[in-house]
């Protein structure tokens, strides 16, 4: 039974670069964000980790980051579902701004609160509770079953659609998960128990 969950924010995007607040809009990855996605791919081949299925977003950045890493890691063709429940949170109106021209805007402290906190949405958008529920759902129905069928399943998608996740399945407080953060190309491997609780966690870091 390997009951394994990998889950991977997509590499590098030119958002990523030019400092953007991104969300749902689709920028493609950078050179280093392709880099990013082929190191990954060659971390979980040499982890020894052969996928039964992928789950990712709607956003060319994650899907791009799964096929790169896929064709690293020798699964090319591996069968894989989109769905937009796993995109990025929605940044409402910070959506193309630039976050130091924000901070000088609005302050650090209120940026880093729509950026960090649970609760609080940035203007027009979600914030990471609204982000998790949609997410939570579509992995206890979706994607959970396949992990404790005793599969091996990928999830490639976004540091704040990750981080919902992460603080479900650690069970981290709304305090905890302020501090969380999710590297670009880094897998982070979950072996579940058969109750569906987190056995072990290890992040492939380069
Ligand atoms: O949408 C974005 O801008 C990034 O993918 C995540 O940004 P954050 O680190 O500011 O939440």
């Amino acid at each position: 039974m390997s009951r394994t969950l990998v889950l991977v924010r997509h590499g590098q995007s030119d958002w990523n670069l030019k400092n953007l607040f991104t969300g749902w809009r689709d920028p493609d990855l950078t050179d280093k964000g392709v880099e990013e996605a082929g190191a990954a791919g060659e971390r979980l081949k040499a982890a020894g980790l052969h996928f039964d299925i992928a789950f990712t977003s709607n956003l060319s950045r994650a899907q791009r980051t799964l096929q790169l890493l896929l064709e690293t890691q020798g699964q090319s063709g591996l069968e894989t579902i989109r769905n937009e429940a796993l995109n990025e949170r929605d940044y409402g109106e910070l959506s193309g701004l630039n976050k130091d021209d924000a901070r000088e805007k609005w302050g650090e402290d209120q940026v880093h609160i729509w950026r960090r906190s649970y609760d609080v949405p940035p203007p027009g958008g979600e914030s990471l509770k609204d982000t998790g529920a949609r997410v939570w759902p579509y992995y206890i129905h979706t994607i959970q079953p396949k992990v404790l069928a005793g599969g091996t399943v990928i999830v490639a998608a976004h540091g704040n659609s990750l981080r919902a996740l992460v603080m479900a399945l650690e069970g981290l407080s709304p305090e905890e998960i302020v501090a969380a953060e999710i590297a670009t190309g880094v897998p982070i491997v979950y072996r579940l128990n058969a109750d569906s609780t987190v056995a072990s966690k290890d992040v492939l870091e380069a």
